[in-house]
């Protein structure tokens, strides 16, 4: 059997290809820059016979208008030419989507139907770069894979584990009872798939960890024995860290002040919260790479918005230590948790209370796969865990279709 993952961000298209039930992936790929004016394709292709062969990289680039576009040229890549690796879009069977925001209706992976449709749509407000591009994801697959099962993987399923007193926030109860206004958290798929194997590398499978999910949008976990108590993003993906152009945490009266006396309307507020603030807003620049550049040409910045952004994840992780009553390990994933040195550094300095000692030494290696990098008597240890949402989602939908 064969499962495609699609994970649609608002102007990119992640997607893994894998044979079931071996879960080899048989191409994985990145869509980028769509509507912009030169889109590109990195496009891999793995050798099934050789697991350890280097993959076959094609590099493309293409105007991409929509995410329409960008999924069918991929479709093309995968039936057509010398490095296909299936002769018709009829050889899917599932197509698995990462859907963000799933509100309090889905704590677990679903089959597409209009009305699952309908409620995705229903919460665009509530994460408006991610569910109008999910959204997208999933009427452009059902196009183009008509008799493949379409299912939803929802980043807030693996956080509605978190206990009441976790979730709820300190307002009206009818805000609550009415409203669904609550903490839901996000990359949820991502935090379940680095702490399941945590546990498995320590061996202790109750083992206390913090999962610290560091890409454009970032966000922790406190997770005890596989399930989730909190986590820092809230009702939407705004809250908690600092991110690429997301503020997180904010004093709700610098809202009222700028919807007051400052004259912001809500459509604004959301601009500046949600594309135009965290590490942009402080930098100038939002990949964590050109902002590691600038602090090397000694840009003062990039210092306060790197100091800015470690600073948050410490104080989480002594927030989260307490509500764990101890622990294990803190895990660091995706793009920047698993490829900066210097953050995951600022991040573990004078943490040794906590019994973290980082390996600086292993912490500047650049090697693949999950890293052990504290020192050898460090009392918790730090690991480094490259995310893989989209094998965790296609490990759901198997699931999914076995039972039903
Ligand atoms: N080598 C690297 N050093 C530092 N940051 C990196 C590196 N590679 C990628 N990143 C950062 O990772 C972030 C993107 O992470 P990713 O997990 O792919 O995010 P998303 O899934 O939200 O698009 C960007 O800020 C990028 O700068
Ligand atoms: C929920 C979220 O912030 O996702 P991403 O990091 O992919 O933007
Ligand atoms: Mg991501």
């Amino acid at each position: 059997m064969n499962i495609f993952v699609v994970n649609s961000g608002s102007s990119s298209i992640k997607y893994q290809l894998f044979r079931w039930p071996s879960e080899r992936p048989v191409s994985s790929g990145l869509v980028e820059r769509i509507g912009q004016e030169q889109g590109s394709i990195t496009h891999k292709v793995f050798d099934l016979n050789n697991p350890e062969a280097p993959a076959t990289e094609l590099r493309l680039s293409r105007t991409l208008p929509n995410h329409e576009a960008g999924l069918r040229e991929v479709v093309r890549l995968l039936t057509e030419g010398a490095e296909r690796v299936i002769q018709s879009p009829g050889e899917i069977a599932v197509v698995g989507h990462r859907v963000v925001h799933g509100g309090e209706k889905f704590a677990a992976t679903t089959r597409i139907t209009p009305e699952v449709k309908a409620e995705i749509k229903s919460l665009f407000a509530l994460a408006p770069l991610h569910n109008p591009a999910n959204s997208l994801g999933i009427d452009v697959a059902e196009q183009l894979f008509p008799q493949a099962r379409q299912v939803a993987v929802f980043d807030t399923a693996f956080h509605q584990t978190l206990p009441e007193y976790a979730y709820r926030y300190a307002l009206p109860t009818e805000l609550y009872t009415e409203q669904r206004i609550r903490k839901y958290g996000f990359h949820g798929t991502s935090h379940q798939y680095v702490a399941a194997q945590a546990g498995a590398y320590l061996g202790r499978p109750d083992a206390r960890l913090i999962t610290i999910h560091l890409g454009n949008g970032c966000s922790m976990a406190a997770v005890h024995g596989g399930r989730a108590l909190d986590t820092t993003m809230g009702f939407g993906p705004l809250a908690g860290l600092v991110m690429g152009t997301r503020s997180g945490d904010l004093d709700p009266s610098v809202l009222l002040h700028l919807l007051g006396p400052l004259g912001y309307s809500a459509e604004q507020v959301s601009a500046l919260l949600n594309k135009e603030s965290g590490m942009l807003g402080l930098t100038g620049f939002s990949d964590m790479r050109d902002i590691g550049q600038a602090l090397a040409a000694g840009d003062e910045r990039a210092e306060l918005g790197y100091a800015l952004y470690a600073y948050r994840i410490r104080q989480y992780i002594g927030a989260y230590a307490a509500v764990l009553n101890g622990l294990d390990a803190i895990v660091f994933t995706a793009g920047v948790g698993e490829n900066d040195a210097l953050v995951r550094s600022r991040v573990c300095q004078q943490m040794d209370f906590l019994g973290l000692q980082l390996d600086e030494a292993k912490n500047q290696q650049r090697l693949p796969g999950l890293r052990d990098v504290s020192l050898p008597d460090s009392r918790a240890r730090i690991l480094i865990i490259p995310t893989n949402e989209e094998l965790e989602i296609a490990r759901q939908c198997a699931e999914l279709i076995a039972a039903s």
